[in-house]
């Protein structure tokens, strides 16, 4: 292997949330001479193809989804299916092993980069390729429950107690949150649990990857390293951030600009999350009782085609100049950096969990999955730069709760609101120091260098 120039495939898990951090760090690795090819569906390649920057040093690979029974016809990701169908992606994406055998033996590259795909070290050792298993959530969501540490069969009690070692006290799940990763016992792919695929894509490979940093969680890592006795590497979050050509959309440019600085709530929930009607509807009655301005970009909740047709009852009328509620996609990278905005209300996927922690908005979390749950903690418990919103023992938050967590974080007398904003000024400091991602991603070459020899 020539050590200053490699060959890298990368094969995603076929969700956006998985496969554009793959993308970021193709372009990072690229930007130091790396060769990637990313294997991933047409659809996919289609929506991800603006994202590459180096179109001479990264290419995409068509892979082709076979059908898998329960699955609507010509189902390629996960963005097609709702959550529950995840695990019949699964199976279908196993059954495109044999392509990516041969595309391994007709081209041989240096390294593969996977995350759910188990079998790729198996395929990848006999030809002599190096294997690195590169995760895009945070090591919280694997070390508290993907470990062999963890007792085998799991049950929901278990679930409310970290693994033996498990090194944090506040990074932790208990009650309906922790009973709510009882999905990590379910098939995900033909006769394989969640459980049992992440932990054999984690133990088979060369070396794990992680898309965090050490400041955040270095004592998490260090689990994983123990528990899975082999090298975790860090590439730091890898947003791709600061790559951006465009500019932010006029509309939304003026609209903000017609406030006060800093005033502005704006609410997101990621690509995944879809609210269920009443929940979507107690949401944006939470952004009115706040009496502040707000933009809210949201999926249609479940069975609604448009989020205009899921509001309240003359919510519009009421809200009309200072509230706006936009079913489509936005470019929340400069919206969070615009002056009008203020704070930024997410679900803490770990994409807005970073971008959050980068721009100096008050930040208000409202999780929904088990590792966004985690990230919550991270940011709520132990750096303290966050306010979760309050839910009812069956996980229902109430207009109530919501615009009370707002209004904690953006009254200027607020306590609560002092105190996040002085830990999330000092955060953003050291993450957006000079050096400090791309210091990252240096080192990450230079361990795959180390693990190449
Ligand atoms: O209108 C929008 C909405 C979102 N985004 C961007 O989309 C990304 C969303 O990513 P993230 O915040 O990670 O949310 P999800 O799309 O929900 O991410 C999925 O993948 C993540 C891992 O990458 C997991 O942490 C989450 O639980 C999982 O839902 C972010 O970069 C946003 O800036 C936009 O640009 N415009």
């Amino acid at each position: 292997m020539d050590p200053s120039s490699f060959h890298i495939a990368m094969f995603p898990w076929f969700a956006m949330g998985h496969m554009t951090p793959y993308v970021h760090l193709a372009n990072e690795l690229a930007s130091r001479g790396h060769r990637i090819t990313i294997l991933v569906p047409k659809k996919a390649r289609d929506q991800l193809e603006h994202l590459n920057l180096h179109t001479n040093l990264i290419i995409f690979c068509p892979v082709l989804v076979p059908h898998f029974e329960g699955l609507p016809e010509g189902t390629e990701t996960a963005s097609e299916i709702p959550l529950s169908a995840n695990g019949l992606l699964a199976a279908a994406v196993d059954k495109t092993r044999k392509q990516l055998e041969e595309y391994l033996e007709a081209h041989k590259p240096d390294m593969v980069f996977y995350d759910t795909a188990y079998w790729i070290p198996e395929i990848a050792r006999k030809l002599g390729i190096k294997t690195v298993c590169y995760n895009v959530v945070c090591a919280a969501a694997l070390a508290l429950t993907l470990v062999p540490a963890r007792k085998l069969p799991i049950t929901p009690e278990d679930l409310e107690n970290p693994p033996a070692g498990y090194p944090s006290k506040t990074v932790v799940l208990r009650g309906a949150e922790a009973r709510s990763l009882m999905f990590i016992t379910m098939p995900f792919g033909d006769g394989i649990t969640f459980y049992d695929r992440t932990v054999r894509a984690l133990r088979e490979c060369d070396a794990i990857s992680i898309r965090t940093c050490r400041e955040l969680e270095g004592d998490l890592c260090d689990y994983m390293e123990a528990q899975f006795n082999k090298t975790v590497l860090l590439t730091g979050p890898v947003l791709g951030l600061g790559d951006e050509k465009d500019k932010l959309e006029e509309k939304w440019a003026k609209w903000l600009g017609g406030f006060e600085p800093r005033s502005v709530v704006y609410c997101a929930f990621g690509s995944q999350y879809i609210l269920e009607k009443d929940q979507f509807q107690e949401l944006v009655l939470g952004f009115e009782l706040t009496g502040l301005p707000f933009l809210i970009v949201l999926k249609p909740p479940m069975g609604c085609d448009s989020v205009e047709k899921a509001l309240p009852q003359g919510f519009e009328e009421r809200v009309r100049g200072r509230g706006v509620v936009f079913g489509g996609w936005v470019q929340q990278p400069f919206i969070l950096r615009h002056a009008s905005v203020g704070c930024f209300v997410n679900h803490c996927g770990f994409g807005s969990m970073w971008e959050s922690l980068l721009t100096n908005n008050q930040i208000v979390l409202v999780p929904h999955l088990g590792d966004q749950m985690l990230n919550t903690k991270l940011l709520v418990n132990e750096l303290k730069v966050a306010v979760e919103v309050e839910r009812e023992a069956n996980r229902w938050f109430s207009k109530e709760s919501l615009s009370k967590a707002i209004r904690s974080v953006m009254d200027a007398e607020s306590e609560v609101g002092v105190m996040v904003k002085k830990n999330h000024a000092k955060w953003t400091r050291t993450l957006s120091s000079p050096g400090y991602m791309s210091g990252y991603v240096d080192r990450f070459v230079q361990s795959l260098e180390d693990i190449s020899k």
